[in-house]
């Protein structure tokens, strides 16, 4: 008999706290319904008191995404805590998240409150949440560093105000598997009332333990897990939903626990939010990355072609991979592209399917074969708002010892009722920055690119390239992808959708980081 444990994601909250991956409310929803899909149990879909936008995608992801708890967090204030009910009101199941540190460190440099005031405020903020709301998490932030008898204390008072989940945060990533387990054991052996509330684990990435350091909480008892997709987070991140579900489920046999995740939609999901967010996983990333069951020496491809439980502890396709890549060409029509695309994770009909075939035409014109990676780059691009910018052609020149030229024509708005604009830069540092300088011209903005990179979608000499551009505008961060089997074109497409996200705002500030260059 399995355990179930309840996912709470919050890659709309945490994993937006993660430098370059904000998301605007279209964006979020996209992400929201897709997590909903996925069949997680809560959505934290924002902190709500933190800006207008962010208590509009709140509202919005309550009102419009059903089927599961959607949750706000609040600081232990009024303000914040009845900002965080409004948000949430109208879900189907709403949920207020309410935190306040715990840790010396915390109470004395950051709070400046001693221990009998966090304890106060700590059931006030509880108590006024319950007001509005039946489903109240309490968070002691910073719960792995604070002393266990005083852990003990909070925790104790957080339910008896109400609180039906307690959550346990590794805010700083800094625990261990053991730490944890402790952590987690004494509040089952200590707390009186323990049995009244679910223990969730909050971990974060920062020594590369946060996978580890909450499946020790299950272990200890813990009944909710908090991650997000691909481990976005503050800083190295959160615990990663894929990770953690995938080793749940691959060895049921020791923890005994399960989720209730459409495991099938992993790999769509994760590249749905890199598609967002312009981060891609790394190549070996565990379960989602393009290595992850890529079996390259010798040995081990004749172990998989006798047996692929040899190397293999999971299959591919219950990740959401398929099994095979070389699928469609010049000559396939669009009853075989919605099917490839249906196996792939990504049910494309109506409008949307005659946008997607039309590329795909377009495409197989130009390369011979068309991969399922492919296909994803091709689904993932969005239709254009009636705000932004899309190339519709480029002209560029460059000769050795001379500066280059570029002449750019872009469209604002969709295809049918766009205006088209074309502006032409001469000298240019080469053929980028020409054409970088001529979509600048268009567009009336300056980005200084940080940094650029193109790699390939697929296989081949004509493969298609990717590129992904990171730009600052007015002291913010914003990033583009382009795709085509042309990276001259990908590139001056990836920097139009950064300009594109520059003119919409809302960038995180450029100079948070602290390993910065
Ligand atoms: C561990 C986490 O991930 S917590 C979530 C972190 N996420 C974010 O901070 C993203 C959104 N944050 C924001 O937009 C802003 O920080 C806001 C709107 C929430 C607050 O902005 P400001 O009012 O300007 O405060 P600022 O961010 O400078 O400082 C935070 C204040 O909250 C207080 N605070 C921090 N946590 C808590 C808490 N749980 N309960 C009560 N007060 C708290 C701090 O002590 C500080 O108070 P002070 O100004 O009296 O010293
Ligand atoms: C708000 C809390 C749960 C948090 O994100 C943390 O402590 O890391
Ligand atoms: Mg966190």
């Amino acid at each position: 008999m399995s355990r179930p444990i309840t996912i709470f994601d919050t890659t709309l909250r945490d994993g937006e706290q993660s430098p370059g991956c904000s998301m605007n409310l279209a964006e979020k929803l996209e992400m929201a319904q897709a997590l909903a899909d996925l069949r997680v149990d809560v959505i934290e879909a924002g902190f709500p008191i933190a800006s207008p936008g962010d208590f509009e995608s709140v509202k919005s992801i309550a009102e419009t995404v059903k089927g599961v708890q959607v949750c706000g967090l609040a600081r232990c204030n009024d303000k914040d805590i009845d900002r965080a009910g409004e948000a949430v009101r109208g879900a189907e199941h709403p949920r207020i998240h309410v935190f306040l540190a715990t840790s010396a460190i915390h109470r004395e440099f950051k709070l400046r409150m001693d221990k009998a005031e966090i304890v106060r405020r700590a059931v006030e903020g509880v108590k006024r949440a319950r007001n509005l709301c039946d489903n109240i998490e309490f968070s002691p932030e910073d719960a792995a560093r604070t002393e266990l008898d005083f852990l003990c204390e909070v925790v104790e008072a957080a339910i008896n105000a109400g609180a039906t989940t307690v959550n346990i945060p590794d805010t700083v990533g800094y625990a261990t598997p053991t730490h944890m387990f402790n952590h987690i054991k004494t509040l089952v052996d200590r707390v009186p009332n323990i049995d009244k509330a679910v223990i969730s684990m909050h971990c974060h990435d920062d020594l590369g333990m946060a996978v580890a350091n909450s499946l020790a909480g299950i272990e200890a008892g813990a009944g909710q897990i908090e991650c997000t997709i691909n481990g976005i987070g503050e800083r190295a991140g959160n615990c990663s939903l894929e990770e953690i579900v995938m080793a749940l489920r691959t060895r049921n046999d020791y923890y005994q626990a399960d989720t209730r995740i459409d495991t099938t939609r992993l790999v769509p999901t994760s590249r749905l939010l890199s598609s967002i967010t312009g981060m891609e996983v790394q190549r070996n990333k565990a379960i989602v990355g393009r290595n992850a069951f890529a079996h390259e020496s010798g040995i081990h491809q004749d172990g998989m072609l006798k047996e692929p439980t040899t190397y293999e502890i999971m299959r591919p396709e219950d990740v959401g991979f398929t099994k095979t890549d070389l699928v469609l060409g010049k000559h396939s029509g669009r009853a075989a592209l919605s099917d490839r695309l249906k196996a792939l994770g990504y049910p494309v009909e109506g409008d949307k399917l005659d946008i997607v075939f039309e590329a795909f035409k377009r495409l197989a014109d130009k390369k011979k074969e068309v991969y399922d990676s492919d296909l994803i780059a091709l689904v993932d691009k969005r239709p254009p708002s009636e705000r932004d910018w899309s190339l519709v052609s480029y002209d560029v020149k460059t000769h050795t010892d001379e500066p280059a030229s570029a002449t750019v024509t872009l469209r604002r708005g969709p295809k049918e009722k766009g205006e088209e604009t074309t502006e032409t830069f001469f000298g240019g540092d080469g053929p980028l920055d020409a054409l970088f300088r001529a979509v600048e011209k268009v567009a009336g903005i300056q980005l200084e690119v940080t940094d650029y990179r193109v790699n390939s979608v697929s296989k081949g000499k004509d493969a298609q390239g990717e590129a992904n551009i990171e730009a600052i505008s007015d002291g913010r961060l914003y990033r583009g992808r382009g795709v085509s089997t042309d990276t001259v074109e990908a590139s001056t497409k990836a920097f139009v959708a950064a300009v594109n996200s520059a003119q919409a705002g809302g960038g995180p500030p450029a100079n948070i980081r602290r390993n910065a260059v």
